[in-house]
């Protein structure tokens, strides 16, 4: 039987990392990823509320972490998290969401990308028009208030089987990896 290996939580402990959000699903997601509590602290990401491409969701990502490092100078690491969609017309076409996470402790910049998601044609193409976030129409979906801050997209596409926080805690390892491995070194 293979055994799993985890990222060195010991290290995580050690280090103060700084969320540039409030966001319940995120920081549930850094939790999980680091196994410590961040410092929140609210940062602008400098893109639209709801990003349509790849490049934007990722400086958004960027852009928080940057800011986050700069507001609470106490933490070590920075991180920006941020989800948006982009459309694949090379292969698919098909809108996917995608969440990526940004890790900057003021010399070394790292991004992690968790699961690329297929969204629904439609709901893809009624934001693309810009009048609408993501996070309403979920919460229309799912009969809730606040999805973007619990299960999110995932949850009610999946029934529960994958959560924005999963999504979200992968893309925080693949973001720390690089800091914490010797690996990378
Ligand atoms: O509070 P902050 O950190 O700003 O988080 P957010 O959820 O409002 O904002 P993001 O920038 O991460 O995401 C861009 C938009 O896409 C929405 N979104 C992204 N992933 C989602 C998900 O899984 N479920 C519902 N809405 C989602 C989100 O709520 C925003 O309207």
């Amino acid at each position: 039987m293979s055994q799993v290996r985890s990222v060195p939580i010991l290290l995580h402990k050690e280090i103060r990392y700084a969320l540039g959000t409030y966001n319940q699903a995120k920081r549930a997601a850094v939790v999980l990823a680091t196994a410590v509590e961040p410092i929140c602290h609210s940062v602008a990401s400098g893109v639209s509320d709801q990003p349509m491409t790849e490049d934007e969701t990722i400086i958004g990502a960027i852009n928080r972490a940057k800011h986050v490092l700069e507001a609470v100078p106490e933490a070590d690491i920075g991180l920006g998290l941020e989800g948006g969609l982009t459309y694949d017309s090379k292969h698919t076409n098909q809108w996917y969401l995608f969440s990526v996470c940004a890790a900057w402790d003021g010399q070394q910049l790292s991004v992690g990308r968790g699961v690329y998601f297929p969204i629904p044609h439609a709901i893809g193409e009624k934001l693309k028009q810009g009048e609408t976030e993501l996070r309403h129409i979920i919460d229309e979906l799912g009969s809730t208030i606040g999805s973007n801050h619990k299960e999110g997209a995932y949850g009610l596409f999946t029934d529960g089987r994958i959560t924005r926080t999963d999504v979200f805690r992968d893309a925080v390892i693949a973001a720390l990896t690089p800091f914490h491995s010797n690996f990378y070194k």
